[in-house]
């Protein structure tokens, strides 16, 4: 599961673990981006907060991990670089990228969008505000997932710390605590 994760909140922990669950998957690996080349101009935190955060957030289950493989690439994040990369490291894996319904819905403009399809099965799960359904991925690439809705953004945790409101129980304690520690989101957007 890709993603910025600025921060990682429980909208991305549920998602995942549903999806494991209905998959059978052996494991979940949370891809932390690198550079979200298409944030556009939005200030995002530095990637090893983001990394961190995203460790912090899975540790207790032992189905997830996280890659630095993104964060330690230079240049944009692109998803086909990812994917190959992940084939390498384990060529006889089956490969399942999940992904939002917001995220799947933009899939064509990603870079290398027809090759990526060869590399992975992508899973879109359902997000509230956005609408689910398969943008024109090849036949069998693509599964629609009902996960248990969440109205939670990386954007609206990022307001509310800076709006000095509460994160608490929208996003794990130790992330609340470790974006108390160093003084993430203060400044706003
Ligand atoms: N509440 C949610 N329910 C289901 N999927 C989600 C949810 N939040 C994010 N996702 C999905 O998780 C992946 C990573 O999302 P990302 O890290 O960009 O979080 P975000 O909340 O969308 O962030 P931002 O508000 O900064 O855009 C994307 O595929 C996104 O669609
Ligand atoms: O490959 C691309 O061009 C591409 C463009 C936009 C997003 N993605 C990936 O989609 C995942 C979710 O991205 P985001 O921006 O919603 O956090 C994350 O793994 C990104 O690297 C990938």
């Amino acid at each position: 599961m890709g993603g910025t994760f600025d921060p990682v909140h429980h909208g991305h922990l549920v998602a995942a673990s549903e999806v494991a669950a209905r998959f059978h998957l052996d494991e979940v690996i949370f891809v932390p981006t690198g550079e979200p080349w298409q944030k556009g101009d939005k200030v995002v935190s530095p990637r090893e907060d983001r990394y961190l955060m995203t460790v912090i957030a899975t540790a207790s289950n032992p189905q997830f991990s996280v890659s630095r493989i993104d964060i330690d690439r230079d240049g944009p994040t692109y998803t086909i670089d990812t994917l190959r990369e992940l084939h390498a490291l384990e060529p006889d894996a089956e490969l399942f990228f999940i992904t939002g319904a917001d995220a799947l819905s933009q899939i064509f403009t990603w870079r290398g969008a027809e090759e990526q399809f060869a590399l992975a099965h992508f899973i879109g799960v359902t997000r509230p505000g956005h609408r689910l359904h398969d943008p024109g991925l090849p036949q069998g690439r693509v599964s629609l997932v009902e996960v248990p809705a969440l109205a939670i953004s990386s954007t609206d945790c990022r307001e509310r710390v800076a709006r000095g409101e509460p994160v608490w129980y929208l996003v794990p304690d130790g992330v609340v605590r470790y974006i108390n520690k160093r003084r993430l989101y203060r400044d706003g957007d």
